[in-house]
């Protein structure tokens, strides 16, 4: 959908000064040298701890903002993403993260000036969302070594993609699989996993490719088994995924399906975009077809 205005539209970019482990102080000069003055009122926050991205997405639906940025990478996009969801406004992304991963896969621009030429043209459609038991997520949920892996990186200084790759080679040697129940739209299975991934969109980020057939607008989540491996075979893991190969590989289960419901070992570590948090043993999984709308190119 375009939008043709006869008012100015209120839009507030809501800035991670964290994410992606850069600095961010200047980009409200930037953003306002290049954003069109003709269609936009536009305010700028840096949000200050987790969690406070959603509380002012929460209030400038509140108040008269029709369109929220958020600037940063898949942790900044839930927050502000759930509270646009709910008010029914409309989300654009300008993708400072570390990865990125549904930026990515909406073709946001990288470049920042040509992302911030993307909100000029106010190109807008709906997407697909999820949830992960209460949770709202946008791009990729998950359990097992993403999960342990995004709560690690958490509590981590450093952010960036150097850090991330880092920290996983860390942290995969002393990692065990898990056994999961896994019921899809009905259908149960049972697997041993080194991860469960349930994806809307298709990729971590960085290009690094879970769900290469996944899409947010097919209605569909995407049920990613990484089976257990022998380290030996880290590196093909990753090939794999680079390639955008995994629903080809032996290494990687996927299945397509609207209403999971897993069933862990023992409650804990979970990972709802990349943000890590804990939940019981039991997890379902839901989509709700096209109700976000989204700024794209
Ligand atoms: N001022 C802040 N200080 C510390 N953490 C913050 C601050 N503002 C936001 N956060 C938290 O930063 C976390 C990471 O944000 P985000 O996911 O956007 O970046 P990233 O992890 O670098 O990128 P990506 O998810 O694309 O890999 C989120 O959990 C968010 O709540």
């Amino acid at each position: 959908m375009l939008y043709v205005l006869h008012t100015k539209l209120n839009i507030l970019f809501i800035i991670n000064p964290i994410s992606g482990g850069k600095g961010k102080l200047r980009i409200p000069d930037f953003i306002d040298k290049y954003l069109d003055k003709e269609k936009f009122n536009a305010k700028f926050v840096f949000t200050e701890y987790v969690g406070h991205a959603s509380e002012l997405a929460d209030e400038a639906a509140n108040k008269n903002f029709d369109i929220i940025i958020a600037a940063g990478g898949d942790g900044t996009i839930n927050e502000v993403a759930t509270k646009v969801l709910q008010h029914n406004k409309i989300l654009g992304i300008l993708p400072l993260g570390s990865g990125n991963g549904l930026a990515r896969f909406l073709q946001v621009p990288k470049n920042l000036r040509y992302a911030i030429l993307t909100i000029n043209r106010l190109k807008t459609e709906k997407i697909d969302t999820a949830t992960f038991n209460n949770k709202s997520f946008f791009n990729l949920a998950g359990m097992g070594f993403d999960a342990h892996l995004s709560a690690v990186f958490s509590s981590d200084k450093k952010r960036g993609l150097a850090g991330y790759v880092k920290l996983g080679l860390k942290e995969v040697f002393g990692y065990r699989a898990q056994k999961y129940i896994i019921n899809i739209d009905g259908k149960e299975i049972s697997r041993a996993a080194f991860a469960v991934t349930v994806a809307n969109s298709s990729q971590y980020g960085n290009d690094v490719f879970i769900a290469p057939g996944a899409s947010v607008k097919d209605g569909l989540l995407d049920v990613c088994i990484i089976k257990p491996f022998s380290l030996l075979k880290l590196p093909m893991l990753g090939y794999v995924m680079l390639k955008g190969k995994a629903e080809t590989s032996e290494m990687i289960e996927i299945i397509k399906g609207k209403n999971i419901l897993i069933t862990r070992e023992k409650a804990g570590a979970v990972h709802v975009d990349g943000e890590p948090l804990q939940m019981g043993i039991t997890i379902e999984a839901s989509i709700n077809p096209l109700s976000l709308s989204v700024i794209v190119p």
